[in-house]
């Protein structure tokens, strides 16, 4: 290993300090002046139109040209959220989906209509000013609604609400024949069912259709320390169940020990109990939260909404104590906390082949959805197979429409569990593929299903048996998307990311 490799693993930090989070601010604050020109000069609707027919020419075009290879976006790898970057871009029809503004927010029909490139700091920035939210609201900043609606996305009201999907009343998309559609439950349904998950392998999604609620200002959050598997399954299961709780997330920290935390929006509180975790000298959130392990009691605070939608962004979940070690030591908090986190866009950008290569043998990064039934015996799975903590766990409402996932078992909603495992392995065995096609066949065992931001491992067999591809391959006949857009797989597997 050369020097200025050396360096790059094992001094990340120093790049990441010195470089990218200077960098990281500049790009916020150029990102942050263009959105509030253009909302100040009020063009992004009439603007819609034009870059709507722009991704339409684009489409036509390809199709004028004889179809020569498969379409995907031209949003450049390393600035998306998933954990790798697409293969397959190199050689693919790359259409341009410049398409990042927030066009309308209608309050009488408490829609707001986003075209797909907008991030989720974009909308709670915009929307919590205005008294509104989206019901579900993936905490990190940069993920975007069409990443989000084309993949998927959980927060901690999705045993209310769902997934990111269930939330969206319409998507317009562009087909590979040219063609505008906006479907809906009661307009193009089969497409509307087969949008998500889909990975963009029907159409280019250009404009979405999202529910607002009305937002308060704050949260008010009870902590609650938890002790014992059976306990943690129990509390965990009572809590999803109650619709009283407007919010529900664990954070296990090991084996026998969480903290349960439950949340209703409020615009009243006790002031002493007023916690701004969002400040940058405030604590890590999960450091926060394990020191409610020691009291043993349970304890409320009020926590402003969007400080608490973004609770996980600081730290990104617990991957950055890996980057920056001492992060959350009070002096840096104070000196540089508001530079931290660094775009996760630009620390992949400026990963190198040694840093990938680490994190690819020493490191897991996976959320496994599986019905709240088998969360104990999951947890038990993952603590043998890769004993990582602290594990995220929040349940989500499946509802059983038609698409790609639904429950398995039962014509009927059932409450799953997203249990999101990052970090460095504790075990001997940890091998990259085949633990991780161990906990897959566990996942598919229990008619579960794999978030594919992260590696998968699956063979193309065991994919579709994960995962109802009825009406997605039916489709897609129809819509001649075969010589247009790759399947699913060919977009998510291993094979396809480095
Ligand atoms: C008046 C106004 C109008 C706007 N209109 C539009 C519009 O028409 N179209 C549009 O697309 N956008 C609009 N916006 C949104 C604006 O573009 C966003 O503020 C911008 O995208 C920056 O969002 P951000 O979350 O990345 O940045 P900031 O809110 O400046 O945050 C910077 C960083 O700090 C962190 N952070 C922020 N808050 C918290 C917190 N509570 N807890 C933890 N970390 C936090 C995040 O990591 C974030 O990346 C508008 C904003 C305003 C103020
Ligand atoms: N809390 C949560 O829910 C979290 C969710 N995630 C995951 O991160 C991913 C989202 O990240 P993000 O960076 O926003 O998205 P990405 O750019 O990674 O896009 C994800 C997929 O959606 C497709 N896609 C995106 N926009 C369009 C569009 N306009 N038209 C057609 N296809 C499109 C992409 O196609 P193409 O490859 O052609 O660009 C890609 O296959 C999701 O998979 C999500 O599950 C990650 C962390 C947290
Ligand atoms: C809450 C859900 C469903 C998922 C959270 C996932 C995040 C923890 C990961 C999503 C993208 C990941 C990346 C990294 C850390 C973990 C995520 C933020 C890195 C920053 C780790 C360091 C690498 O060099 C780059 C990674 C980019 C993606």
């Amino acid at each position: 290993m050369g020097f200025v490799e050396n360096i790059l693993i094992n001094y990340r930090w120093v790049f990441v300090c010195l470089f990218l989070l200077p960098v990281s601010l500049f790009y916020n604050i150029w990102f942050y002046c263009r959105n509030l020109i253009v909302f100040k000069l009020s063009s992004a609707p009439t603007q819609h139109q034009k870059k709507l027919q722009f991704v339409q020419k684009q489409i036509i075009d390809w199709n004028n040209n004889g179809r020569v290879t498969k379409m995907c976006t031209a949003r450049p790898g390393w600035q998306t959220m998933s954990f790798r970057r697409p293969l397959y871009k190199k050689h693919m029809t790359n259409i341009e989906v410049n398409l990042v503004d927030i066009l309308e927010v209608d309050v009488q029909r408490r829609i707001v209509r986003v075209e797909p490139m907008v991030s989720m700091g974009q909308l709670t920035a915009t929307l919590n000013p205005l008294g509104w939210t989206i019901p579900i609201l993936p905490e990190i900043d940069d993920l975007t609604v069409g990443g989000l609606v084309m993949g998927t996305g959980i927060e901690s009201s999705s045993h209310i609400y769902g997934l990111f999907q269930h939330i969206c009343i319409s998507y317009e998309l562009v087909l590979c024949d040219g063609r505008i559609v906006k479907c809906s439950a009661e307009n193009e349904s089969d497409l509307y069912w087969s949008v998500p998950w889909s990975y963009g392998t029907l159409g280019i999604l250009t404009a979405v259709e999202i529910k607002m609620i009305p937002a308060k200002q704050y949260i008010q959050l009870v902590y609650e320390p938890v002790f014992g598997i059976d306990n943690i399954v129990q509390k965990f299961s009572e809590a999803s169940n109650n619709k009283q709780n407007e919010f529900v997330e664990v954070l296990i920290y090991s084996e026998n020990e969480a903290v349960l935390m439950t949340g209703v929006q409020t615009d009243s509180l006790e002031s002493d109990k007023l916690n701004s975790i969002g400040r940058w000298y405030k604590p890590w959130f999960f450091k926060y939260v394990q020191e409610k392990l020691k009291s043993n009691t349970i304890t409320t605070e009020y926590i402003p909404l969007r400080a608490y939608y973004h609770r996980h962004t600081r730290s990104l979940f617990w991957e950055l104590q890996d980057i920056i070690p001492f992060g959350n030591n009070l002096v840096f908090r104070i000196l540089f906390g508001w530079l931290v986190p660094p775009k996760v866009s630009l620390l992949k950008l400026t990963q190198t082949k040694s840093t990938k290569k680490l994190y690819e043998n020493n490191h897991i990064i996976q959320d496994m959805l599986v019905p709240v039934s088998q969360l104990k015996k999951s947890l038990q799975i993952f603590q043998d197979l890769v004993n990582v903590y602290p594990i995220w766990i929040c349940p989500f409402i499946l509802p059983y429409n038609p698409g790609m996932v639904h429950p398995k078992n039962q014509n009927q909603s059932e409450l799953f569990v997203d249990i999101g495992l990052y970090g460095t392995p504790n075990v001997k065995t940890f091998n990259p593929r085949e633990t991780t096609r161990n906990i897959e066949r566990h996942v598919i065992d229990s008619d579960g299903f794999q978030m594919m931001y992260a590696d998968t491992y699956m063979t193309r067999e065991e994919f579709r048996m994960m995962f109802d591809h009825s009406l997605y391959d039916e489709l897609r006949k129809k819509m001649n998307c075969e010589q247009a857009f790759p399947e699913v797989y060919d977009k998510v597997s291993k094979s396809a990311r480095y």
